[in-house]
């Protein structure tokens, strides 16, 4: 066990139960350690409590958030304010505060909190369920080392961590935090044309699978850049190049990136709308 400290989730949402299950199959905290709060779905805080062995009492809310080391807010950006508010009266400077909620700043979380407990706010993937999440964090005014090196911790029991300024984190979101779903319509799209050239749903879903798995370990294995692997599969006059012709005349590049653009505007408008 590596961290000693009381974690209560404040949310029991697909992310918390990412990250506490991650916490647990790592043996990073003790199940015991872990309490999970809710609005209101008290079935869902009975099903992480059997299926994790982690504290889910609804009637113990209060006590859960007062004697955690960690707060770990996992909420919608929309609840945030809320829920800061029903709970501030329980919370105190010494906890650690973290944030996996989109777009919104540390200063906002500590002036609503009140008081000056250090506040750190990630930005995770949904690949955390596999324990392969991409994490990014940036932490508030009173955060220091000691502060990033737990959280660190937490969210490397989930995949890879990568620590950013604050004013970074709106784009890092665009990029692992959504960009998780921009691969999956990718992937949906080849699924469509493999239907389109005749091939079976199933066998088509597992060459895909693969391809993409395979092209994935490609460019992290050989340390090329995706530009030499692209020219690499083009043969002069072949298959590859008459694809990549008719991406290159639909725009594809160009959608990519105002997607992307899109995306870290959200972010940061979601940053504003609840400030
Ligand atoms: N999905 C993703 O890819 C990613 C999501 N995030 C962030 O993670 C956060 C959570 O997302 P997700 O898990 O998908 O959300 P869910 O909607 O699955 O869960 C939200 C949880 O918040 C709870 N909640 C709302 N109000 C309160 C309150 N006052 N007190 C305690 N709990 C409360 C809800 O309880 P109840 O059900 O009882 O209403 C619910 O358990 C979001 O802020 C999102 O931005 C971050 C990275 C990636
Ligand atoms: O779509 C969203 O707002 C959240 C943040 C990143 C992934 N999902």
């Amino acid at each position: 066990m590596l961290i000693n400290k009381r974690i209560c989730f404040i949310g029991a949402g697909a992310m918390a139960e990412a990250i506490l299950s991650g916490l647990i199959r790592k043996g990073v905290v003790n199940s015991e350690f872990l309490s999970v709060t809710n609005r209101s779905n008290e079935s869902r805080l009975h099903e992480l409590s059997q299926k994790y062995g982690v504290q889910a009492d609804a009637s113990r809310k209060s006590e859960f958030i007062k004697h955690a080391d960690i707060l770990m807010l996992a909420m919608k950006p929309k609840d945030t304010a809320a829920t800061l508010e029903e709970i501030r009266a329980f919370t105190h400077s010494g906890q650690l505060i973290i944030s996996v909620a989109a777009g919104v700043t540390t200063d906002r979380i500590s002036a609503l909190l009140g008081h000056d407990a250090p506040v750190i706010r990630s930005m995770p993937n949904t690949s955390a369920a596999i324990g392969q999440s991409v994490t990014g964090l940036c932490g508030g005014a009173a955060a220091e080392a000691i502060h990033f090196e737990t959280a660190s911790q937490i969210f490397e029991s989930i995949g890879k961590v990568f620590q950013v300024e604050e004013g970074k984190i709106d784009s890092l979101t665009a990029v692992s935090g959504s960009g998780p779903a921009f691969f999956y319509y990718f992937v949906e799209a080849m699924l469509a044309g493999a239907r389109d050239v005749g091939l079976d749903e199933r066998f088509a879903t597992e060459l895909v699978q693969h391809t993409m798995l395979g092209a994935a370990n490609m460019l992290i294995q050989s340390g090329k850049e995706p530009s030499k692997l692209r020219v690499e599969i083009c043969s002069p006059g072949g298959t590859t190049l008459a694809g990549l012709d008719v991406l290159q005349s639909r725009g594809f590049e160009d959608a990519i990136r105002l997607c992307v653009q899109a995306a870290a505007r959200r972010a940061a408008e979601l940053g504003k709308k609840f400030s």
